[in-house]
């Protein structure tokens, strides 16, 4: 074998709470974190010709070393302590900058690849390591199980009681910058108190704990992501709320045919618009 294609599967946040600023300029965190089917595709292959080669064909998007997807390559090759030819394709399908956590999702994704494509032997602990110095949400996308995550996003708890739903995923093409949106946040004191709960029933048990914090922050910069969430309400939501530092809203419907007939009508607004399924 040398050459596989995986998919690099999109995340939403259905919480998020910021707890404390860290000494090392990081936030420590509560987040339910969630893994939809809104997929980057990544095909890997074993190359003659010695170094690691992105291509990515979509603008903004560096294909060389500023690529997280590169990163982890040669991460990984560094831990193992091998040099190979690695040439990595990535057909990219989730937005950019948009707060579903996509670099993060094809840097794990690479991580795994390579790991297995080179039969490196990481466990997926190891692999969890490597990655979170490559980004905040990739030790989610290696551990593939709804999650509530906590300090930076890498300690992970598994959450076994939450249903399956239908989302309206709505993104209005602006850029947001994680990095700016934490800079930009008032920490609230008296954070982490409340508790979570940790099984949902159905949808709406899921709706009562939607909550995130960055969007104090992002909601303000850019209005449209309030109005979209009021339109996805209007149009038969149960909830409604940005999904990390944003702008991206999605909306939880109890049937398919909910979630498509509201993105129908998100997209005649010119918005980018799916209807996914949780994984
Ligand atoms: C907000 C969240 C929620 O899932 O997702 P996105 O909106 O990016 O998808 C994450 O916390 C984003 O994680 P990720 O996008 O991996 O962040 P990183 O690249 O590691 O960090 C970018 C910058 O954000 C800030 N940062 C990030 C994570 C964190 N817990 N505290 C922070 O203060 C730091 O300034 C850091 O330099
Ligand atoms: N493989 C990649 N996919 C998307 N963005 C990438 C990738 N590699 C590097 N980046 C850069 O990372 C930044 C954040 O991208 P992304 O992960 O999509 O945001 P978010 O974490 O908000 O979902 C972008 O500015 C982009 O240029």
């Amino acid at each position: 074998m040398n050459s596989l294609t995986l998919k690099a599967p999109a995340k939403v946040n259905y919480r998020l709470d910021v707890l404390r600023r860290r000494p090392d300029g990081y936030h420590d965190l509560r987040m339910i974190m969630q893994r939809i089917d809104l997929c980057d595709e990544i095909t890997i292959t074993v190359a003659d010709a010695p170094g690691i080669r992105v291509s990515c064909g979509r603008e903004g998007i560096p294909d060389g070393p500023g690529n997280i997807a590169w990163r982890a390559a040669d991460a990984l090759l560094e831990a193992a302590g091998k040099t190979a030819g690695l040439d990595i394709a990535i057909t990219k399908n989730i937005p950019v900058a948009a707060g579903l956590g996509g670099g993060s999702s094809d840097g794990a994704t690479v991580l795994m690849g390579v790991n297995e494509l080179l039969g490196l032997g990481f466990s997926d602990e190891r692999l969890m390591e490597i990655g979170v110095k490559l980004g905040a949400d990739v030790p989610f996308f290696i551990f593939k199980k709804t999650a509530l995550a906590e300090g930076i996003g890498e300690v992970l708890t598994p959450l076994d009681g939450v249903p399956a739903v239908w989302l309206a995923v709505v993104n209005p093409n602006v850029h947001v910058s994680t990095a700016w949106v934490y800079q930009n946040l008032q920490l609230t004191s008296g954070k982490g108190e409340a508790k979570i709960p940790r099984f949902f029933e159905n949808v709406s048990d899921l709706c009562s704990v939607l909550a995130n914090d960055l969007e104090t922050v992002t909601i303000p910069r850019h209005p449209v992501i309030g109005e979209i969430k009021g339109e996805l309400l209007k149009r038969g939501a149960q909830g409604a709320l940005m999904s990390g530092s944003g702008p991206t809203v999605f909306g939880l419907f109890d049937d398919e045919r909910g979630a498509r007939s509201a993105v129908d009508a998100m997209r005649k607004r010119g918005w980018f618009a799916a209807a996914v399924r949780t994984l």
